[in-house]
């Protein structure tokens, strides 16, 4: 992140591609904390629920589009959930 991205008291939407264990996004967190921000929401497109990372997020809202159990299959959300869904499919095989 640049010095100066995060004005004091701004507040910011995470974004990143996948939760996991949760442990990047919790760091994200505690780095906006440090520049002064504060974290309202996160967002994700792919959640690994078996990891617990929400857990790590301490209740912050966290929005995904898929979340993938397991090695096969997902169950999606979302208003593009078609694309996502066969998206998601693809990535699987
Ligand atoms: O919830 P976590 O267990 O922290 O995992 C999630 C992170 O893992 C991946 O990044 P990775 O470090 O694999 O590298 P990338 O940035 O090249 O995707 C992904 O892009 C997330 O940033
Ligand atoms: N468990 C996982 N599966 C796929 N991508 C990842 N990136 C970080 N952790 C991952």
């Amino acid at each position: 992140m640049h010095v100066g991205a995060v004005r004091q008291g701004q507040r910011v939407l995470l974004v990143d591609d996948l939760i996991a264990t949760g442990g990047t996004l919790r760091a994200g967190v505690e780095l906006v904390q440090k520049a002064g921000g504060k974290v309202v929401e996160a967002a994700c497109i792919i959640e690994l629920p078996e990891l617990k990372g929400r857990e790590k997020l301490e209740g912050l809202p966290l929005f995904v589009l898929v979340e993938k159990e397991g090695l096969r299959g997902c169950s999606v959300f979302g208003s593009r959930s078609a694309q996502v869904s066969g998206w998601a499919k693809s990535v699987d095989s």
